[in-house]
């Protein structure tokens, strides 16, 4: 997979592309990226990438002509996926990131100021992605969460791929509870259950406590939910226990 990002501040992704994950990503050849400054592709010889809005108003607006200009010197045969990390963009969420993974090409285009001049969205931006409702200083940040979630993605890119498949939002409920050595730390102990090797105990164990954990905090992804026989027989336990 090849991953491109204009932004004008290349400088914000050397240790984030470099480091843990992404960087052994890199070296093992599953992603490459490329980070580009847009000011680079700017006509006017100060690099101009922004100016006044029309009709007025206050600040300034990127200009659509140095980001075509970068991203047209891009295309290969296919159109890739050009990106628009925006806080008027879609809520991100961990299936837009599966469908992100399998993609061989994303563009990502990170912007400050006021915003985009509306011609980058109509013509040149195929997906325009939020990944919160709150506004940051630039796109640069949020398109790190997405890069990020994208590439652990990647077959080879986790230790054991297992931990991207079972993880919380995939499985659709909140982690259950994980313990390491020692046993007991500060007379704080692990449950018996983790240390009985019952090993078909323990999955049952572990899905009743994504449950808990899921109906305390987030009631909402449970409502989302396809239970499973399984699933209604641990809850209303979880019930029980609580009268
Ligand atoms: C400068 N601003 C407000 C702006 C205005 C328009 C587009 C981009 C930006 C850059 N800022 C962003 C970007 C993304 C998110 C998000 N929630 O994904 C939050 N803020």
């Amino acid at each position: 997979m090849r991953i491109d990002i204009f932004t004008l501040f290349p400088e914000m992704f050397t240790g984030v592309l470099s480091s843990s994950i992404l960087g052994k990503a890199s070296e093992k050849e599953l992603v490459d990226f490329h980070v580009t400054n847009f000011r680079d592709f700017s006509e006017s010889k100060h690099g101009t990438v922004d100016d006044t809005p029309y009709g007025g108003g206050g600040g300034m607006v990127l200009k659509p002509e140095p980001l075509f200009r970068a991203v047209e010197a891009l295309t290969g045969e296919k159109k890739p996926r050009v990106i628009l990390m925006c806080p008027q963009g879609v809520p991100y969420h961990q299936k837009l990131a599966e469908e992100l993974a399998q993609e061989e090409h994303l563009v990502f285009i990170c912007g400050h100021y006021e915003g985009y001049d509306e011609r980058i969205r109509e013509h040149l931006v195929t997906d325009e992605i939020s990944i919160g409702d709150y506004v940051l200083t630039g796109g640069e940040l949020a398109a790190m969460v997405v890069i990020d979630s994208v590439v652990r993605l990647q077959p080879g890119a986790l230790g054991n791929q297992t931990s991207a498949v079972e993880d919380s939002f995939s499985t659709g409920l909140l982690e259950y509870p994980h313990y390491t050595r020692p046993a007991d730390f500060r007379g704080w102990k692990v449950p018996d259950i983790l240390l009985s090797g019952h090993h078909a105990n323990i999955e049952i164990w572990r899905l009743k406590e994504s449950l808990r954990r899921t109906k305390a905090r987030r009631p909402d992804l449970l409502e989302k939910l396809e239970l499973t026989d399984e699933m209604k027989k641990l809850l209303a336990e979880l019930e029980q226990e609580k009268k």
